[in-house]
């Protein structure tokens, strides 16, 4: 449902300008000085209209009417040429507001929990960043400088106004009051459908980037009827909603019009009795309507920015309901883990994604320092969900959780996250150079210590077929790798950031046997002298672990020496060594 009423307070948008506008205080000074100089020569031209017109009806001098003449054109270019620069520097203004908020919300995204970024597809995080934080720039660079700038104008005419004579300033601005209050109450009109428009935006983008990134998947599968169809819905969907807000803003604009109309009636009628009473001149009578017809433009730019006051609630709000939005994992710990392989243990946990729905229980570890647990386990026994506790990207429900007799949830997020590495299953690459990828841009890592990983990992021939070596581009512009060669560029990355313990889900799934057994023998040297969970389908990938331990519905059904679960009949790893129990694996 829409809420009509939902509109932001006037002090929410004081609170995003002070915060935003004040590092550039200085120059947002510059442009009120500039703007208020380009005001005055504006309401300067007219008066010298008038000195020529009435010179002319009085039998002026030509110099005198040469004087006047030349007056209106200096003021009147003086006028344009600093409202340009006004608007420049404007522009300029509300870029830098735009991109600190864009690097606020990217910032305050990455704090959120994993649960909560899933919340939002990765269309509507662009839609969110970009979107609305692109309606918000003209909001910061013109809204304010247009609005004050407007009003003094309307001001400055209105004083002009009086000063010529009572009557047409009375008129003139009992006028103006009603201008603005049809205008504002048209603005209430469309926020509610701007809003709507905006999501119905970002859940088509969001749409669009899941559908291009499960391109093969759609296409190999025969999911592009589907795809297709749900494509014609969306923009279905978009259609009307979009003209419903743009037929709101249409509506305010023809209340302008209608105004305007008013406006230039009234001022003429008035100005035309006045100069008939022998009140005023013929000379003020033409400057009244061009002041009239000037009045114009300011009250236009006043419902321009009203309309996009429209749009910026919308944005306003959702761009608050991102910020608002906080970690649920919120007590970040200050220790640091300690130096070196890192043991494990946890004791007694469960956890559950929702309440009621039990993922891991009652769980039990106890792996020492530089030793290797294999983690067996069907699909969806918890094996991730472990890994993911391990790294805190989620709280236990119940139970105790350690790296190296610290409890994570003591440890400063940055140390967890830069003594823990974790090869996920979905490697993601970056469109960057093979060292970038490596380093993650990590200038103090150097080049012969990348090299050495990567000899390490027995990847030194395919290294050698790069045609930039390191500098390599890997990506859509670059070297295209296969899934298996990503999952080894993420290896590499992991162990040159020296971990304390390393979890491999799944690491080595996508490689051939070949390169497996490559792998296979340089990761044995790799782990030698570090903590390691290796999550796997398969029992090859943890031949050679010190410990092992079988999930099955989110429970421990074995855990235990390797070699001593490997020689004992009656264990269910027994079994599976010896073709029993393959349920267990799949
Ligand atoms: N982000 C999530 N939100 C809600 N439920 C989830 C989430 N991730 C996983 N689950 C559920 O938790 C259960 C365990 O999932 P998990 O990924 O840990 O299993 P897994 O053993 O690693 O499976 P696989 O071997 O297929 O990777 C599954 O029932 C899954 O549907």
């Amino acid at each position: 449902m829409i809420d009509k009423k939902k509109r932001m307070p006037i002090k929410a948008y004081g609170q995003l300008l002070y915060q935003y506008m004040r590092p550039m205080r200085w120059r947002v000074v510059a442009v009120f000085v500039l703007l208020l100089i380009s005001i005055g020569c504006q309401l300067l031209s007219p008066l010298a209209l008038r000195q020529f017109i009435d010179l002319a009806r009085t039998g002026g001098s030509i110099s005198q009417m040469y004087g006047a003449a030349i007056l209106f054109v200096v003021w009147a270019l003086a006028g344009q040429a600093l409202h340009v620069l006004v608007v420049y520097m404007g522009e300029n203004v509300g870029w830098r507001a735009t991109n600190a908020l864009r690097a606020e919300l990217m910032a305050h995204y990455f704090t959120l929990d994993r649960a909560q970024q899933q919340s939002f597809s990765t269309g509507e995080m662009i839609e969110r960043i970009d979107g609305d934080v692109h309606v918000l720039q003209n909001f910061f660079s013109h809204f304010v400088i247009s609005l004050l700038g407007n009003t003094t104008f309307i001001v400055g005419i209105l004083i002009v106004f009086v000063v010529e004579d009572w009557r047409i300033g009375v008129v003139m601005t009992m006028f103006i009051m009603i201008a603005f209050w049809a205008i504002d109450k048209m603005r209430l009109l469309a926020v509610p459908y701007w809003q709507r428009l905006r999501a119905v935006i970002g859940d088509f983008f969001g749409f669009l980037t899941e559908q291009l990134a499960a391109r093969e998947e759609a296409r190999a599968n025969g999911g592009r009827t589907y795809v297709l169809w749900q494509f014609e819905q969306l923009l279905h969907k978009w259609y009307p909603v979009s003209k419903q807000a743009h037929v709101r803003g249409y509506a305010m604009w023809m209340t302008t019009i209608f105004v305007f109309t008013l406006g230039n009636v009234v001022a003429f009628g008035l100005s035309a009795w006045l100069f008939q009473a022998g009140i005023i001149t013929i000379g003020t009578v033409v400057m009244v309507f061009y002041f009239t017809e000037l009045l114009i433009k300011p009250i236009e730019h006043i419902r321009y920015q009203l309309e996009d006051l429209q749009k910026a609630d919308a944005s306003i709000l959702r761009v608050k309901a991102l910020f608002q939005l906080q970690a649920t994992i919120r007590n970040e710990g200050e220790k640091c883990l300690p130096d070196g392989a890192l043991s494990v243990s946890m004791r007694n946990v469960s956890f559950g994604y929702a309440a009621d729905t039990p993922v891991l229980e009652d769980i039990y570890i106890q792996l020492r320092a530089t030793k290797v647990l294999g983690l067996l386990g069907k699909t969806g026994s918890g094996k991730t969900t472990l890994a993911r506790l391990l790294l805190r990207f989620y709280e236990p429900d119940e139970g105790a959780i350690k790296l190296g007799d610290v409890a994570v949830s003591e440890v400063a997020q940055s140390d967890l996250r830069a003594r823990v590495g974790f090869v996920t299953q979905d490697v993601q690459l970056l469109k960057a150079t093979v060292r970038d990828n490596v380093t993650f841009f990590d200038p103090h890592v150097s080049d012969e210590k990348i090299i050495t990983v990567i000899d390490e990992l027995g990847l030194a021939s395919w290294y050698r077929t790069l045609p930039h070596g390191l500098d390599t581009y890997v990506g859509e512009e670059g070297v295209q790798l296969s899934a298996g060669e990503a999952q080894l560029l993420v290896l590499v990355r992991v162990f040159l950031a020296n971990p304390g313990l390393i979890i491999l889900d799944e690491a080595s799934a996508r490689l051939d046997p070949a390169t497996e057994q490559v792998l296979d023998q340089a990761m044995r040297r790799l782990l030698a002298g570090r903590t390691a969970i290796i999550i796997a389908h398969r029992l090859a990938t943890i031949a050679h672990v010190d410990e092992v331990l079988i999930l099955n519905h989110g429970r421990v059904l074995e855990y235990g020496k390797r070699e001593q679960l490997a020689s004992t009949p009656h264990t269910h790893f027994y079994k599976l060594l010896h073709g029993g129990r393959k349920e267990l694996l799949q």
